[in-house]
């Protein structure tokens, strides 16, 4: 076993490939994820334009985290069931619907966050 391969083992730099070839994927086939990164950059952009502090980066941050992976186990959810059943069913549908709520639910909270943070900065602006 070489040095590197006792340092950062294989399997362990398998997974990160894997999981970088999900990250491409899902930002190549999925609308939607594009839609999130794009928001999420334009909040860091925001947040660096206005100065904020270490507690709302932190907030800001996992909002945005949350927002991606949510997304990503939502578009992993869609496949497995357009894999699973192909043909309608109303369980399949549900797992969609149920999965596309809690995206939605995430997301209301993640603009709430925004509004929050940046509100003030905005207000302030405006006066
Ligand atoms: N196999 C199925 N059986 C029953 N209902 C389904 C099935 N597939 C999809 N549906 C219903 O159609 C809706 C839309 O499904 P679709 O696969 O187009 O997902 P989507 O949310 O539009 O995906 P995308 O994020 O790609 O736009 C689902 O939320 C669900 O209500």
């Amino acid at each position: 076993m070489g040095y590197r391969d006792k340092l950062f083992p294989k399997r362990w730099r398998d997974g990160f490939v894997f999981a970088g070839k999900g990250i491409r994927l899902a930002f190549r086939e999925e609308r939607h994820m594009r839609f999130h990164v794009f928001f999420g950059l334009a909040a860091v952009f925001l947040g660096w334009l206005c100065g904020i502090v270490l507690w709302q980066w932190t907030v800001l941050l996992l909002a945005i985290a949350g927002m991606l992976v949510l997304e990503m186990v939502n578009s992993a959810l869609e496949r497995l069931v357009n894999l699973i059943s192909p043909e309608w069913n109303k369980i399949a549908g549900d797992v969609k619907d149920i999965a596309a709520g809690a995206v939605l639910i995430y997301a209301v909270f993640a603009v709430a966050i925004g509004l929050m943070i940046f509100a003030p900065f905005l207000w302030e602006w405006l006066s």
